[in-house]
């Protein structure tokens, strides 16, 4: 197996899943944590390794390091594995998605924008999906006929904050993710309700329907639910923790305990809640983005250009959704027919959203 991303939040996971199973590592791809990548080679020492930066090669401990884009895709090209774990974060995820795919390789893709922004041009059958709530729906559905499904929302950061004292947030405030730890885009996504508009679409292409919602479930216990065709609905249940996903995605079946079983007298009340585009005007396009999931492409390009942003203090919270908003009006025409479209629409949705 080979792991893109080893270093990042699901990264680290997989490796604790891949050892949990005794999971050859033939290849890590990390960015610039040098330093923790340098352990993870000493525990599983891969034949191959890739890192962002050509400056950082010479402190890597490994004699095969190939660098950037082109190094990720050199790994892929050069490994005799059949599956490829994707923790990239972003757009950066989308070329070895395409890389692997091609190949023939099972994708165990946690990189949902790889689906957001090139969903119709990735084999689905080739996807296997780490992502907590689609794991859920996968685990509910069951291959029976459903009529409609819901994914949970914890509502991120801000959810319990005066919509007036968000005008003000801080990039380090929109990190303190109420429920989950993770890397920090998706934890920044979450704030700006924009994770959960990217998983309606990641539900979208993979399992083929538009017929999918989202509420806040504040506690994070319940993570998918499916409504089927009969009238009853199922909810999956599972720990704040993405290993449960992690394993299914790597072993297909799952026979012994991963994560402490959910203790119902401890949950107490649980609570569904709407989602509302006063404190997340991003949902205001939910509807019409769901009937074109082509223009996912041009919501993650703004998306990716407003969090830096906002990082560097150039917009407010609510200043990235309103750049979103605008290159979303703007591009609300484009239709990509290729993959060579898509990154042509790419860069000129972030040309755009520089401009700004
Ligand atoms: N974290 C979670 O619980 C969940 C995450 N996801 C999705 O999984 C993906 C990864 O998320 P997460 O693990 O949180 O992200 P992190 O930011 O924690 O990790 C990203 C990983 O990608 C590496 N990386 C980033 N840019 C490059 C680059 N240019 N070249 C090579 N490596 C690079 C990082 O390397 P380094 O750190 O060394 O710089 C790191 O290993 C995202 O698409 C996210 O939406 C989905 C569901 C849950
Ligand atoms: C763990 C996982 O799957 C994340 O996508 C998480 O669900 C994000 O939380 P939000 O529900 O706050 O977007
Ligand atoms: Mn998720």
């Amino acid at each position: 197996m080979i792991i893109l991303g080893s270093t990042g939040s699901i990264g680290v996971n997989t490796l604790i899943v891949a050892e949990h199973y005794n999971i050859t590592i033939e290849a890590l791809v990390a960015g610039n944590n040098i330093d923790l990548l340098n352990q993870q080679i000493a525990v599983h020492q891969p034949k191959l390794v890739a890192i962002a930066n050509e400056a950082d090669r010479g402190r890597v401990n490994h004699p095969r390091v190939l660098c950037g884009a082109q190094g990720i895709l050199e790994v892929i090209e050069h490994s005799q594995s059949r599956t490829v774990v994707n923790a990239l974060v972003g757009y950066a995820g989308l070329a070895p998605t395409l890389k692997a795919t091609s190949l023939g390789k099972k994708v165990a893709l946690a990189n949902k924008e790889s689906l957001v922004v090139a969903g119709e041009f990735i084999d689905m059958s080739l996807i296997t999906p780490i992502d907590s709530e689609h794991f859920g729906l996968w685990y509910l559905m069951n291959e029976r006929p459903f009529s409609k499904l819901y994914i949970t929302a914890s509502g991120g950061a801000f959810r319990d904050w005066e919509l007036d004292k968000m005008k003000d947030a801080t990039f380090s405030d929109a990190l303190k993710h109420p429920n989950w730890s993770m890397g920090n885009k998706i934890t920044i996504d979450s704030a700006t309700m924009t994770n959960k508009l990217f998983e309606l679409l990641e539900a979208k292409w993979l399992f083929d329907t538009s017929n999918i919602d989202a509420v806040i479930e504040k506690r994070s216990v319940i993570h998918a639910l499916v409504e089927f065709v009969d009238g009853s609905t199922t909810a999956h249940f599972a720990g704040v923790d993405m290993k449960l996903p992690i394993a299914f995605a790597l072993k297909g079946e799952v026979t012994k305990e991963i994560l402490p079983p959910t203790n119902l007298l401890g949950i107490g009340s649980l609570e569904f809640l709407p989602i509302e585009s006063t404190r997340y005007p991003i949902w205001n396009i939910k509807e019409h983005i769901l009937q074109n999931p082509h223009l996912g492409v041009v919501v993650n390009a703004a998306n990716e250009v407003a969090i830096k942003a906002f990082q560097k203090e150039k917009c407010s919270f609510f200043g990235m959704s309103e750049m979103v908003l605008d290159a979303y009006k703007k591009f609300e025409n484009v239709k990509a027919n290729n993959i060579e479209e898509i990154i042509q629409i790419d860069r000129e949705v972030r040309q755009y959203a520089e401009s700004m």
